[in-house]
């Protein structure tokens, strides 16, 4: 997508010169030759960046600089000065200028001062999404999975990453989902960041704002304008978690930026451009979604170019022992606790145990017991299965089959009474909500000990 520029010039042939040179260098230009033409430009078209003259037929150029930042802090603009006027230059960068150029403006300046301007919008916007992401694997090194089902994802990701595909990435809640995603977009090549909003994690009036941006007054509260996950996402990867939560209405949204790479902010009518590449994750299953028509179908082939699905912990249970190492690795460096040596005992519960919640159960259950453990082991008391509580019957023919829901059940029981009936540890090691906890307790008259 091509950097837009906007030149505010009224010397018309100066601002030609610009523009001429500028779309040689492959930006996309725009020129307007007063203050009022340029708030009408930037009302209704996308402006990375803008090139400010201080004397403008309608007003000074320092006065237009200081209504812009105002509504988009975020935008850079450089201002263009006489050679003496040092106070102003200074002046403009109090107001927010990123920079300035002396006139007679030498477009080779003008373009290392674009240059910089560019990158330190780039790295604000990457900082501004790391400080909102927590940090995640980024190489294959963090992710473990060398038993046959992982090593089959492997590939897919490597096939699926340089492809820039949409991709859909299926398996319950706490497999890896968000791992693969990363994982895809560390090894895509795309110079943009990795965003990540997690589509039922927030309502759905906020929702759409989050995606798409609003302008400033759009809603009560909307003080300020708000640059949606879909802009942060530019030249990125935009990561729909959960996106079998998504109401009809904002999915009819998205399937149109699906379809036409444009979008508006909440209350306003630019229409601006994206280019990010979508991976969405689901732990639901959509064709059955697109049935029971919760889900729209011409969505999900939009979204589903390319499906990599993470089979459950449970049928995988090769990848347990590493997995376990290095989940007790990484959360040492989080709680400042040694990694504990995993005893027999314990290596054969952990391989029997239902992992139910997966990788963020087996992951909350370890730090559990790194924090509980006193002499360095991970022993079998120290995980929900327990001495004095009954193993799971093996998988003979003679074994009852139960029902999901039995399963289920027993399973949170089990982990309620390792917590001692503590709902929030309860809802940690099973990487569900607390209100889902609540459900399920109520479902199944689950009773919660004393502890
Ligand atoms: N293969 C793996 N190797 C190392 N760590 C993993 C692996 N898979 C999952 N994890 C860890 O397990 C935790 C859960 O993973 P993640 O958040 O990616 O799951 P998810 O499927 O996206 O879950 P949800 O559906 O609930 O959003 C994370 O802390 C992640 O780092």
């Amino acid at each position: 997508m091509r950097t837009q520029l906007l030149i505010v010039e009224d010397d018309a042939a100066l601002a030609e010169l610009l523009a001429l040179h500028f779309e040689e260098q492959g930006y996309g230009t725009a020129i307007a030759s007063t203050c009022a033409g340029a708030e009408a430009h930037l009302a209704s078209h996308a402006v990375d960046l803008v090139l400010l003259d201080q004397h403008l037929p309608d007003g000074r150029g320092i006065e237009l600089l200081r209504r812009l930042r105002a509504e988009d802090p975020e935008l850079p603009v450089i201002m263009m000065t006489g050679l003496h006027d040092l106070d102003l230059a200074i002046e403009a960068i109090k107001e927010g200028a990123l920079d300035f150029v002396h006139k007679p403006v030498k477009t080779q300046e003008l373009e290392l001062v674009m240059g910089r301007a560019l990158e330190s919008r780039r790295l604000r916007r990457e900082l501004r999404v790391l400080q909102e992401e927590p940090a995640h694997p980024r190489t294959t090194s963090d992710f473990i999975g060398r038993g046959e089902a992982m090593l089959k994802v492997s590939k897919e990701i490597a096939l699926t990453a340089a492809s820039h595909a949409n991709v859909l990435i299926t398996g319950e809640s706490g497999t890896g989902k968000e791992v693969v995603a990363r994982l895809i977009h560390a090894h895509s090549g795309l110079s943009g960041p990795f965003v990540a909003v997690n589509c039922a994690a927030i309502v759905e009036t906020l929702l759409e704002s989050e995606l798409f941006g609003h302008e400033k007054g759009a809603f009560t509260g909307a003080v300020e304008r708000k640059v949606g996950k879909f802009e942060l996402a530019r030249d990125g990867t935009l990561f729909l978690d959960e996106i079998g939560e998504l109401a009809l209405p904002l999915q009819a949204k998205l399937l149109r930026i699906l379809q036409e790479g444009t979008f508006e902010r909440v209350g306003g009518n630019q229409k601006l451009t994206t280019n990010a590449r979508i991976i969405a994750a689901t732990n639901r299953d959509l064709l059955q979604e697109v049935r029971e028509k919760r889900f729209r179908e011409d969505l999900l082939y939009r979204l589903n170019v390319v499906t990599v699905h993470l089979p459950p912990l449970r049928e995988r249970r090769e990848d347990i022992p590493l997995l376990a190492q290095a989940l007790m690795a990484k959360a040492a460096k989080k709680i400042h606790k040694p990694p504990l040596h995993i005893t027999d005992g314990a290596e054969q519960a952990l391989l029997r145990y239902p992992w139910l919640g997966n990788v963020r159960e087996l992951e909350n259950v370890l730090t559990q017991a790194m924090v509980h453990a006193r002499d360095g082991l991970l022993t079998p008391d120290l995980l929900p299965s327990g001495p004095g509580e009954e193993p799971p019957p093996p998988a003979t023919a003679e074994a009852p089959l139960k029902s999901l829901d039995e399963v289920e059940a027993e399973h949170i029981q089990r982990v309620l009474n390792h917590t001692g009936g503590h709902k929030g540890h309860t809802c940690e090691i099973l990487g569900i909500s607390r209100p889902a906890l609540d459900r399920k307790i109520a479902k199944y008259a689950l009773t919660l000990p004393q502890s």
